[in-house]
């Protein structure tokens, strides 16, 4: 099937896309789908009928439907792990049991977001005291997923947000967490430490640092820590109480985890009933994963139009632009998302993957992209596919006229993207402003834009918890779909132990206890270098 799909692109590869709406009146609603208010319109992409078709059966004969509900039944289907993957039963709020080795898992979930449910209470309704008075602030240490997911989320939800201020520290560099605890006050903050295994280098010095801070103002530092982890032996070591550890089992993906202990930031943020609707739309999405013809689901047509244009037309990377400010985070969600998921390069049974793997993901929100790199997207020699996305409204409602604004620039840019200026526009643009001979000619092909370039669009109403839920559980599957298409395991992360342990081994290096024996010439001469300078 990839052989026919690749040769059925090189047959269609020099057609326009806008041929493509002259052809077919109603390809805008023929390549378009809707969930609930939502709308995923891929009209705008050189993808007709006979190439859907295609990307269907591949998605068939790969048995996405079988893996899907593998999936969402329990199995193992994290096979290098030897996991059940069941983030979706985090969100699962008035769904069945949910089975793992025989145990309904339901029970513990729900009571788990009860119990978070009830902290987050306790916190914002100044229940719970920081040993100066009511809780203020609240800092989320945690890197990867227990972080992105957080940090995006709380971006995205801020009008939501009327609790403590919450903020996050990731990165081992220590001007990260000096930066963020700074102007805190230690007796009013709560840390939480949210690490799935309770082991990451970046988060344990991170929080070793935020416990001594906090131990030179309170008497009992650790009453102020929460955690969110598997690992209850490591956080009992640590100091902090049982009643403040949140726990999940080793079935939630780091990336994928979100939706439960690890959203506590978010929680104490926008509070229970709030977090509640966000997780309720990204169930409404997975029962439409499950449930809706393949022609007709979000996540699968999204994805198809993916593979299409990474391992079918050969683009390399994929731009996702939010016209959506509090969507600031989402392109770095999702480089973790879709990189760490399905940036591997052997199929789950260990041979070399027939296509290439996942592609290089990035973006930026409009329109502040716009005075960036669009100029690449519109004229550069390469096609870098864009995903808008945009609301039909903002919760500005007295900034409205602003939301127009916003929202016309996004549909500008895909309709510049599909129609492009040739060569005649612009000569005659320029021929007007009094231009003529070899300068007039010169000037136009500056201004002529190729078009024929891929975009889609995601509408929605506005973001709201539930929509949020909606749009992150999309991309989630989006993400698996391809995974499954591609024959790989979307859910271990094998790529980041290498640089782990060499970190590890080099610390010494670079402390000066050991020597650089052994090392090649170039990383010996870095660590020269900084050692010369003070390091
Ligand atoms: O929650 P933990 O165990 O600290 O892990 C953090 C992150 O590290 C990784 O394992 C690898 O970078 C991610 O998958 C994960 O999200």
């Amino acid at each position: 099937m990839w052989n026919e799909l690749k040769a059925y692109r090189a047959s269609v590869d020099n057609r326009s896309i806008l041929s493509l709406f002259d052809a077919d009146a109603e390809r805008a609603g023929n390549f378009s789908a809707s969930f609930g208010d939502m709308l995923f319109d891929f009209s705008k992409t050189n993808i007709d009928a006979k190439a859907l078709d295609l990307l269907i059966k591949l998605a068939e004969g790969a048995d996405l439907a079988g893996r899907r509900d593998a999936m969402f039944s329990g199995e193992k289907i994290n096979e290098t792990e030897g996991r059940a993957v069941l983030h979706t039963a985090l969100r699962n709020l008035d769904g069945g049991p949910v089975f793992v080795d025989g145990e309904d898992v339901m029970l513990e979930v729900l009571a788990t977001l009860d119990r978070m449910e009830g902290f987050a209470a306790d916190v914002r309704d100044g229940i719970f005291k920081g040993q100066g008075g009511k809780i203020t602030d609240v800092v989320n240490i945690g890197i990867g997923g227990s972080d992105l997911g957080p940090v995006m989320a709380l971006q995205a939800l801020m009008p939501y947000a009327d609790g403590p201020k919450c903020h996050f520290v990731s990165n081992v560099d220590g001007a990260h967490v000096a930066d963020v605890l700074r102007p805190l006050n230690p007796a009013t903050t709560l840390v939480i430490v949210a690490s799935k295994t309770f082991t990451t280098i970046e988060t344990m010095t991170n929080a070793q640092t935020a416990r001594a801070w906090m131990s030179e103002k309170v008497t009992d530092p650790a009453a102020q820590f929460a955690a969110l982890s598997s690992a209850t032996e490591k956080t009992a070591a640590f100091g902090i109480d049982a009643s403040r550890v949140f726990g999940f089992e080793d079935w939630v993906g780091g990336r994928y985890s979100m939706w439960g202990p690890i959203g506590l930031s978010v929680m104490l943020a926008i509070g229970g009933p709030a977090f509640r609707a966000f997780l309720r739309g990204a169930q409404a999405m997975d029962n439409h994963f499950k449930a809706a013809p393949l022609a007709e689901n979000l996540p699968v047509l999204l994805a198809l139009v993916g593979i299409w244009h990474h391992q079918i037309c050969g683009y390399p990377s994929r731009a996702v632009l939010p016209y959506e400010q509090r969507l600031l985070r989402l392109p770095a969600y999702l480089q973790q998302l879709e990189m760490e998921s399905n940036g591997k390069r052997v199929s789950m049974d260990g041979a070399d993957l027939e296509v290439v793997s996942g592609p290089i993901v990035w973006g930026e929100p409009g329109t502040n992209g716009q005075h960036a790199f669009y100029q690449l997207i519109h004229q550069g020699t390469g096609v870098v596919p864009c995903e808008f996305m945009v609301g039909a409204q903002g919760h500005e409602a007295d900034l409205a006229h602003m939301h127009r604004l916003l929202v016309a620039n996004c549909l500008a840019q895909s309709e510049a993207l599909l129609r492009g200026r040739s060569l005649e526009e612009a000569t005659a643009i320029m021929a007007a402003k009094g231009l003529e001979g070899a300068e007039l000619e010169r000037q136009a092909r500056h201004r002529v834009f190729p078009g024929n370039r891929p975009s889609t669009t995601l509408v929605y109403p506005l973001l709201t918890p539930e929509i949020f839920g909606q749009i992150v559980a999309l991309y989630e599957h989006r993400v698996f779909v391809e995974g499954v298409i591609l024959g790989i395991n979307s859910f271990d992360q094998w790529g980041v132990e290498l640089g782990k342990e060499l970190a590890t081994a080099l610390g010494p290096v670079v402390a000066g206890e050991k020597g650089t024996e052994g090392k090649d010439g170039s990383t010996a001469l870095l660590v020269e270098t900084i050692r010369k300078h003070g390091g």
